[in-house]
This record gives structure tokens, C-alpha cells and sequence, in this order.
């Protein structure tokens, strides 16, 4: 059976893994950016015009680092950002370096007809309100438009714990959760908009005594 995690829960193991496991956020995000472009590449998806839409947290640093590594593997992307880049965190700043340097497209806005793609890397399981409301307009005219949605985690709007749609939420095809699936994307209206859900190992580190509050 597939095991859930609450915000709380995955914000403990990911803290486990980095602080007892050694291994730095830097290592988780590239993984899940890794197995992000596996997923995407495996052939279910039109990679020809992928566009990712970047937050300015740790969803957003994987969906930079995954726009590299489609870059790299010569799928064509745009990266655009979603917020000011001057409230971005450092992982987000860090990643957009590396996409500079290897010379990632960006885009300030985006026609939201023309890509084959849209990856949704604005919210993940750090969201704690309401989507703000200029965010709520896009999120619902992108709705609108028969376009194929792939969230990374979560899609944006979705409560990790409830499923809940905080304002808004992006109507995804597919989720690619990263070690575990989020209980959001399983109950409530967020079962709806993750649609497939595709859990992906990033190496996370588990304690041994770990106590999964939903069995
Ligand atoms: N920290 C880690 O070690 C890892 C994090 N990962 C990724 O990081 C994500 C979680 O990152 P974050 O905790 O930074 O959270 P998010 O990237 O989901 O959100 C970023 C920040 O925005 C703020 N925020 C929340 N709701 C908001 C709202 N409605 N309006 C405006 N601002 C709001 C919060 O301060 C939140 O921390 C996961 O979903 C996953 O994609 C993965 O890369 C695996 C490893
Ligand atoms: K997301």
C-alpha cells in the first residue's frame, strides 16, 4: 500500500536525512530533479515545447534544477519564474545560477497555449495559506486551457495534509511526489487535481523508529 505523508512528516524526514544522513538539501533537490526528467522522458509525455514554472522555495529549486537537466538533454524549455526573484530562497538562487551558466532559457510571460508541457514547480508541500490572488487568477485561467499539467510533489494549491484548494489549485495530468506521496494528493479535492500520481525514491532516509501518523 502506498504510504502518506503529512507536511510535517516529510519536513522531519527530509531534516533527518540532511542533518543525522549527511546528505544535503542540494543532493535531495538534484535527485528529485533526476528523477523528475526519468519520468518525463520515459515517453508518455510531449517533451517538444516544455515550460516550468518556478516558485521561490524548494519546489521551485527542483523545477529550475529539472529545467537544466531537460536543457542538457536537449528538450527544449523556457524556465519562468512565479513571484519576485527578490523574495527568492538561496537553493532557488543557487539552482538559477546553474541554469544560467548552462544557459537555460527564460521567459518573464508565457503564452500558456503554446507549450506541449507546463511543469508546475510553484507550491509543494511548504504551502501554508491562500494562494495569493494574482496567483489565483493564473492558476485559474490556466485552467482553462487544454494544456497537460505535470506537478512536481504537489500541485500548486493543494493543502499537503488535506487536499484542500487554497484559493486555487493547478489540474494536473500527473504528480511526481518525491519519497512519498503527499496525503493531499489522495484526499479531498487534491486526489482530483494530482490526477496520476508517480512516486519517485530521492534517497530520503527514513529514522528507523519513524511513526507515519496515517497508516
Ligand atoms: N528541503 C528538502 O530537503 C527538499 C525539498 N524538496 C522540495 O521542496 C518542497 C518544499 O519546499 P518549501 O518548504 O520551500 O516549500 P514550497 O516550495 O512549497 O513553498 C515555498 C515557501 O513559500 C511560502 N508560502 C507558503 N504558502 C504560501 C502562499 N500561499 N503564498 C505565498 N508564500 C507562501 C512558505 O514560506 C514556503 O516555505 C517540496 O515540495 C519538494 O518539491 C525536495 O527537493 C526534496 C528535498
Ligand atoms: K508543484
Amino acid at each position: 500500500m502506498t504510504q502518506l505523508v503529512t507536511g510535517d512528516e516529510i519536513r522531519a524526514i527530509e531534516a533527518y536525512t540532511i542533518t543525522d544522513g549527511a546528505l544535503s538539501a542540494e543532493v535531495l533537490t538534484e535527485r528529485a530533479a533526476m528523477a523528475a526528467l526519468n519520468v518525463l522522458a520515459a515517453g508518455h509525455f510531449d517533451l517538444s515545447k516544455v515550460l516550468v514554472l518556478a516558485g521561490l522555495g524548494g519546489n521551485g529549486a527542483d523545477g529550475i534544477a529539472l529545467a537544466r537537466l531537460l536543457h542538457q538533454a536537449h528538450i527544449p524549455v523556457t524556465l519562468q519564474f512565479v513571484g519576485n526573484l527578490k523574495r527568492a530562497n538561496q537553493a532557488v538562487l543557487n539552482q538559477l545560477k546553474a541554469a544560467n551558466a548552462a544557459g537555460v532559457s527564460r521567459s518573464e510571460k508565457s503564452d500558456f497555449k503554446e507549450p506541449s508541457l507546463i511543469v508546475d514547480a510553484i507550491f509543494g508541500a511548504g504551502l501554508n495559506k491562500d494562494l495569493p490572488e494574482g496567483l489565483q487568477k493564473m492558476v485559474k485561467a490556466a485552467n482553462h486551457i487544454d494544456n497537460t499539467v505535470v506537478a512536481l510533489d504537489l500541485p500548486t494549491g493543494i493543502d499537503a495534509d488535506t487536499g484542500e484548494v487554497r484559493g486555487a489549485a493547478l489540474n494536473a495530468k500527473a504528480t511526481i511526489a518525491f519519497g512519498f506521496e503527499k496525503a493531499g494528493c489522495a484526499r479531498g479535492q487534491g486526489k482530483k487535481m494530482a490526477g496520476r500520481v508517480m512516486t519517485q525514491n530521492i534517497g530520503l532516509i527514513t529514522p528507523t523508529d519513524f511513526t507515519f501518523s496515517i497508516q
